[in-house]
């Protein structure tokens, strides 16, 4: 597999003038193309922000990042915030279309393609509904399904299900995998949640705590296409432990008294409500 994201020695300092606070770094991180790349680490080491430097949202205050542009027709990077990102005034059918109406596609195609990726996403019913009717499982679809829409080369998702409930965080995590393993196009996803880690990605980097570092890059052994049942395995279990105890060393180590921000097995909570 080819390289499709580089990030060499990438810095993130926050701060005026001589108040400069290194937030992030340095990194150096390669994703392969068609790789599902999974971030967890301690709150405020630096996930969201790498997330938005390899966006070009910010820029790095050292090191570069190179991406590699397979195909210029094509549409590079689409993102997924938790927080939905979608219009409240605009309808499902709209919301999804802006995605395509960015890049001027001819207004039949355009209309065609929505449809079928409503359909593909269980939201043909809801096309004409406003966002606040629907559930929070359904507003995150409509914002995966107008990033998804444009056919981006590589997905970027920033703790996209952390405002779901327990239960439908489960449903999502497993739809999203089912998804990703019809076209397995690159995903840089950051997480809280380690099993959502360890069920979704081929590899796990764990950052150490702030400014962020690459702690360890954990490659995940387990055969694809994966279902949800993997989450009752012991060689499931075992990988939890051995990512939950990096990041209690390293959160412990840096910060004795703050609280992680780390969710280990949501199935167990779902279990035990
Ligand atoms: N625009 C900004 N101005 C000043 N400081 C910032 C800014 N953006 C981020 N930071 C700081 O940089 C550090 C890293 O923030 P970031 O949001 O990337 O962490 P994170 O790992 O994604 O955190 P969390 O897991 O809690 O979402 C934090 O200390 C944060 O306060």
């Amino acid at each position: 597999m080819q390289e499709k994201i580089v990030v060499a020695g990438v810095e993130r300092s926050f701060g005026a003038g001589g108040k400069q606070t290194l937030a992030l770094g340095p990194i150096d991180l390669q994703i392969r193309d068609g790789e599902f790349l999974c971030i967890v680490g301690p709150s405020g080491c630096g996930k969201s922000t790498l997330l938005r430097i390899i966006a070009g949202l910010i820029n790095p205050s050292a090191g570069e990042v190179t991406i590699v542009h397979r195909d210029k027709e094509s549409h590079l990077m689409a993102t997924v915030f938790q927080d939905y990102s979608i219009y409240p005034w605009k309808t499902v059918e709209s919301n999804v279309r802006l995605g395509l109406d960015l890049t001027n596609a001819p207004k039949q195609e355009a209309k065609a393609k929505v449809a079928k990726v409503l359909e593909k996403f269980r939201l043909s019913k809801a096309a004409k509904s406003l966002p606040h009717t629907l559930s929070g499982g359904m507003r995150q679809r409509v914002s995966i399904a107008r990033a998804l829409i444009v056919e981006p080369e590589i997905l970027l998702m920033d703790e996209p299900f952390a405002a779901l409930d327990a239960q439908l965080r489960l449903v999502m995590q497993e739809e999203l995998l089912t998804l990703w393993q019809q076209d397995r196009r690159t995903v840089l996803f950051v997480t809280h949640n380690l099993d959502e880690a360890i069920l979704l990605g081929d590899r796990v980097v764990v950052m150490s705590g702030s400014p962020g570092k690459v702690l360890e890059d954990i490659q995940i052994p387990f055969a694809r296409p994966r279902t949800g049942e993997l989450r009752g395995t012991s060689e499931f279990a075992a990988m939890e432990a051995r990512l939950w105890s990096l990041l209690r060393n390293e959160v412990s180590r840096n910060e004795p008294d703050v609280d992680p921000g780390i969710k280990t097995s949501s199935l167990e909570e779902v279990k035990s409500r």
